[in-house]
């Protein structure tokens, strides 16, 4: 679902992204690790065809770059870090944008677009805030309507950026739940940052590690996640136990 070959992006000149490749199969769930400033955002944004860059990106066997807007939008839906909100837009408007590649030029939302919505908020427990401001919501209220637009969409490909960043652990959970059981009732093909590794490897397929723009590790959870590996690219000691779905990263002091 997912092809890049040989990716890079430049930002003010520098070399931000450098020279990635990565698969993602329909239905895989690929988490991207790495820390602060190793290009994992610009990478993500450039898959998703919001940041020129050189390389090949296709999704679904088409390159991104060639997508017409409605279709790219039906085929990929993202989740950014710090989505940009349309002042005082209220919670189900702000979902309902999701459907706007369903929704004819001039037309309204039908009553699919919104039980589609509706559907969505309930299973992210935002309902309840549909009428509010998005601007009153807490931090992870309001992360959870980022990607409750983005779930609307209905696209097949989901990018997202820290999706539980902002998440209690008892919310994060159930989102990354969600997320894992779309993925295998619809065949959703996810690709995600995180930095809660232990997390990240409990609900990833296959995992790569980026570090100056580049792929320092990819591989299952277990290659990824080894004490040499985080030393090296996030100096850090951690010792690593064995979890019940996959390896858990406990940092070691001094
Ligand atoms: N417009 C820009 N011009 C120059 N450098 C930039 C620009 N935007 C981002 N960068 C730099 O590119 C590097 C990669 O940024 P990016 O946001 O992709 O990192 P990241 O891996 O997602 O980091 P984090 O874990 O902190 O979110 C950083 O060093 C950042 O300062």
């Amino acid at each position: 679902m997912i092809r890049v070959n040989d990716l890079r992006v430049r930002l003010d000149g520098n070399p931000i992204v450098d020279g990635v490749d990565l698969d993602v199969a329909r239905g895989e769930w690929v988490m991207v690790i790495g820390p602060n400033g190793a290009g994992k955002s610009t990478a993500l944004r450039a898959i998703g065809g919001l940041l020129p860059f050189t390389g090949t990106v296709e999704l679904n066997g088409r390159p991104v770059d060639t997508l017409p807007r409605r279709e790219r939008a039906k085929t990929i839906a993202m989740v950014n870090q710090t989505p940009t909100v349309p002042p005082a837009m209220r919670v189900l408007d702000y979902a309902l944008l999701g459907r706007t590649p369903y929704i004819p030029p001039l037309g309204r939302e039908s009553a699919t677009d919104l039980a589609a919505v509706e559907e969505v908020l309930e299973s992210l427990d935002v309902a309840q805030f549909a009428g509010r401001r998005l601007e009153t919501l807490s931090g992870g209220e309001r992360q959870r309507v980022f990607l409750a637009r983005a779930l609307a969409q209905g696209a097949g490909i989901l990018l997202l950026d820290e999706p539980t960043s902002a998440l209690d652990i008892g919310h994060q959970q159930e989102v990354l739940e969600l997320i894992d059981r779309l993925r295998a009732e619809r065949g959703l093909t996810v690709l995600a940052t995180m930095h809660d590794l232990s997390v990240a490897g409990e609900y990833a397929d296959r995992m790569v590690l980026l570090a100056g723009g580049t792929v320092a590790a990819a591989g299952p959870a277990r290659a990824v996640l080894t004490e040499e590996n985080l030393a090296e690219h996030y100096r850090v000691r951690v010792r690593i136990i064995e979890g019940e779905h996959g390896p858990l990263v406990v940092p070691v002091r001094g």
